[in-house]
């Protein structure tokens, strides 16, 4: 599940993923939710992920808490341009933690490393806020496809393993 203010770049990092495409222009915000589907090889075994695009704007927030129960992995996206969609990382991770599961895979992504002029908050700021919540942590680009497959990856890869530890 893609979880993160709106504008981060949710939609535009999903799409880059399923279809190798950038959406620029027009910006169109998702109302409530929405889902697709790709399948990639974990570790030479074919896994059929079930991606769930959420809507960052607030007044949906009551429509997408019903969905991170069933999460098995969060990827979490704030935009480096902007510097409140990382201040509130912290209160999503306290939605988080209080309607997903407690051992949901999580990833902080810090999006729209392709723009380098407007940039405000540095790798290293993305970096030390993940270690702190011990999530692991990427830069990426839905724009250029910068590390988008290799989020996608390490989450299948880490929630397949949590959900063998757990014996599901
Ligand atoms: N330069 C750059 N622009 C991006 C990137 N990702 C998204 N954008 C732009 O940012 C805007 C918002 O992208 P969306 O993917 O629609 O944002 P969202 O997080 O899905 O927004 P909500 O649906 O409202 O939650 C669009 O104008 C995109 O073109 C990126 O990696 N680099």
């Amino acid at each position: 599940m893609l979880l993160g203010d709106s504008g981060v770049g949710k939609t535009c990092f999903l799409i880059q993923f399923k279809d190798g495409a950038f959406l620029s222009g027009t910006f169109i915000a998702t109302v409530g939710i929405d889902f697709r589907n790709k399948v990639v090889t974990v570790d030479g075994v074919r896994v059929k992920l079930q991606i769930w695009d959420t809507a960052g704007q607030e007044r949906f927030r009551s429509v997408t808490h019903a969905y991170y129960r069933d999460a098995q992995a969060l990827l979490l996206l704030y935009d480096i341009t902007n510097k409140s969609s990382f201040d509130n990382i912290r209160a999503w991770l306290t939605e988080i933690h209080e309607y997903a599961q407690r051992d949901v895979v999580i990833m902080l992504l810090g999006n729209k490393a392709d723009v380098s002029s407007g940039r405000v908050i540095r790798s290293e700021d993305g970096e030390t806020l993940a270690r702190e919540y011990g999530v692991p942590f990427m830069e990426t680009s839905a724009k250029t496809g910068m590390n988008v497959e290799l989020a996608f990856l390490a989450i299948a890869k880490g929630a397949e393993t949590q959900s063998r530890a757990a014996g599901r």
